[in-house]
């Protein structure tokens, strides 16, 4: 999504959720400062021109997994869908997250080849300071405010749609999900107005979830 067009949505949620744009900017200034190394062009190549999974981490993504066939796809985790993977046999390709759901076994992950690609805003900047100083493996930073030299913003929100974004605008042939149940009753109220913006931005894509 180009940087206009994100703006309108990115505007909303500051005002829905009450968060601050200036603190936003803040947390992807401080990753700019500390990241490790900035893998885009690795990324591209993994993604380019090839069919993705991406597994957002609603309670229904172990029976999805179990009804996936993962062979020859790009698998993109959202956060703990990670995690979920990983202990079903599919370490995934790519890690989206803003990092609340990190724990070691992303570092491990990562030192296997996952790529990490962990986004800073203005209610993480204590995980990305503690965490990112730790990736010694693939890594690219993301932000949704502006984007700034090596730290993108692909447009999206949550994790998930994070993820579906990434995907498309690094010209992915086809992104298909699992693991996304957008009406999940099990949710807290942020959250629940997490998905329901996710459902907002996917269909711009196209997604009718
Ligand atoms: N029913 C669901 N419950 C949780 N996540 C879901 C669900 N359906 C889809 N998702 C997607 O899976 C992503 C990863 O989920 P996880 O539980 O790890 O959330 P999270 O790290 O708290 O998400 P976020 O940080 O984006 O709020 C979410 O960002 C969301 O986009
Ligand atoms: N400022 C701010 N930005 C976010 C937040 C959040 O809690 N605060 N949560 C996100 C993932 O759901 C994505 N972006
Ligand atoms: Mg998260």
């Amino acid at each position: 999504m180009k940087t206009e067009e994100w703006e309108p949505y990115y505007s909303e949620i500051l005002n829905f959720f009450g968060f601050s744009r200036d603190d936003d900017e803040r947390a992807a200034q401080i990753l700019a400062d500390i990241l490790p190394r900035d893998d885009i062009s690795l990324l591209k190549q993994i993604v380019a021109g090839n069919p993705c999974i991406v597994c957002g981490n609603a309670p229904s993504l172990a029976k999805d997994i179990a009804n996936t066939d993962f062979s020859d796809k790009v698998i993109i985790a959202a956060d703990a869908a990670a995690r979920i993977l990983f202990k079903h046999g599919h370490r995934p390709d790519v890690i989206i997250s803003d990092i609340d759901g990190m724990d070691d076994d992303f570092l491990e992950m990562n030192d296997k080849g996952t790529i990490l690609v962990l986004h800073a805003h203005g209610d993480n900047i204590p995980l990305v300071k503690s965490w990112v100083p730790k990736v010694k493996g693939p890594f690219v930073a993301t932000t949704q405010a502006t984007p700034l030299t090596h730290v993108y913003n692909f447009g999206g929100f949550s994790d998930g749609d994070r993820a579906v974004f990434c995907a498309h605008e690094l010209g992915a042939a086809s992104v298909s999900l699992i693991g996304f149940d957008l009406d999940d009753s099990s949710v807290d109220p942020v959250k629940h107005g997490k998905l329901m913006i996710a459902r907002k931005l996917l269909k711009t894509l196209g997604y009718d979830i």
